[in-house]
This record gives structure tokens, C-alpha cells and sequence, in this order.
């Protein structure tokens, strides 16, 4: 167990939840949010990452559920202005968890970090006025082979935190999402 990093594991076995040590002083704080060093002793994975990502959105906005099912992406995000809450589905047939849902809320006040392995499906639901989300992946944007799961399909029942009333901002492409039995899995 790194000295610099706490890792909690989730109800999808493989997702962890990784928190990197914050060093605050009268000025402020400090934190290494990716030591490549760190991040193998404490998780125990061999993972090297090709592209970093950077989204701003507007509170409600729900991005995703995205996976790619070719040049599979594993993912390392966070979140370095405001709050989201951050889903993942496990779509790996094979799975013990095939079919379940994580959820965690992921903030700039809480430095908490999310490591979701390939073949996963990805999203999530902005609750602060803006975030800014951040995140590593293993493999590079491949559109085309980019699929996306409804946010809201009742066999998967994911409990998002939205206010009565209130509808999710998202993009076309998102609210056309495959219901769970159409959508392509691994
Ligand atoms: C993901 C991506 C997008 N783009 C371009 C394509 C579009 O012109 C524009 C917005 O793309 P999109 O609407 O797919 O962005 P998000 O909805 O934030 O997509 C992401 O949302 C969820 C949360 C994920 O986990 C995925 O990493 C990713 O799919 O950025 C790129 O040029 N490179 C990229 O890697």
C-alpha cells in the first residue's frame, strides 16, 4: 500500500476508488494527483496512459454512459473544479459483477479519483453550478467505434441524484442511448 495514495475498492470488483495523499500548509495544499510509481504499488495494475482529457459543463449536465468498443480506454478521473457524481457499469459479460452499478461522488473538495478498467461504460452527473473533470485514459478517442448507454434505463437502475423536476442537460448523441438489452457488451 503506497504511503501516498489510499485505494478503496468498490461493488464492481476491478473499480477503485484512489485517493492521493493532500499536503496542506498555511499557503494552501499540495497533491501529486498521478505518480506512476505510487499508483502500480497501490493498486497492483500495469497500466500506461496515452491521452488526458479536460471537460468543463454546466450543473445537471449528464455526459455518458460512454465506452468505446474498439481500443478499449481504462480511465483515472477527477475532478479539479466543482462536483460530479460519477458512474460506472459493468458490461464485461464474464463478469461477476456483469450488469452492476458504482456511483461516487468525485470533487475538487474531496480530491477523490476513480480508476474504471477498460470495457466499462462511463458517466456523469454534474451537481455543482460548473465542474471541471479531468481524466487519463489507456488508449487513444476512437469515434468510431463509441457507444453509449441510456443514463436512465430501469433494468440498470441507476439512482442518480437529480432534484425532482429537473431534467438532465445532455447532447443528442447521449439521449439517444441503447437501452440495456440493445446495447453492445463485451
Ligand atoms: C472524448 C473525446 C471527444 N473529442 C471531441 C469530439 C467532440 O467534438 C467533442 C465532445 O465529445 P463528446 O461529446 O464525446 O465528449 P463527452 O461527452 O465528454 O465524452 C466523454 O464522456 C464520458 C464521460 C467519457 O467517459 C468518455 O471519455 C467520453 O466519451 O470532443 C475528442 O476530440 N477526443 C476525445 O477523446
Amino acid at each position: 500500500m503506497s504511503s501516498k495514495l489510499q485505494i478503496t475498492s468498490t461493488a464492481i470488483h476491478d473499480v477503485l476508488i484512489v485517493e492521493p495523499k493532500v499536503f496542506g500548509d498555511e499557503r494552501g495544499w499540495f497533491t501529486e494527483s498521478f505518480n506512476a510509481l505510487d499508483f502500480a504499488a497501490a493498486t497492483g495494475l500495469d497500466v500506461q496512459f496515452v491521452q488526458d482529457n479536460h471537460s468543463f459543463s454546466r450543473q445537471w449536465t449528464l455526459r455518458g454512459l460512454h465506452y468505446q468498443l474498439e481500443q478499449t480506454q481504462g480511465k483515472l478521473v477527477r475532478v479539479v473544479a466543482g462536483s460530479v457524481f460519477d458512474v460506472v457499469v459493468d458490461i464485461r459479460k464474464d463478469s461477476p459483477t456483469y450488469g452492476k452499478w458504482v456511483g461516487v461522488e468525485l470533487s475538487a473538495q474531496n480530491h477523490k479519483q476513480m480508476w474504471i478498467p477498460a470495457k466499462l461504460a462511463h458517466g456523469f452527473l454534474v451537481l455543482s453550478e460548473t465542474a471541471e473533470f479531468l481524466y487519463k485514459t489507456t488508449n487513444y478517442y476512437h469515434p468510431q467505434s463509441e457507444a453509449c448507454l441510456a443514463w436512465n434505463d430501469p433494468t440498470v437502475g441507476i439512482d442518480w441524484p437529480l432534484p425532482a423536476g429537473i431534467q438532465p442537460n445532455m447532447n443528442a448523441k447521449d439521449t439517444a442511448g441503447f437501452s440495456w438489452d440493445a446495447a453492445p457488451k463485451f
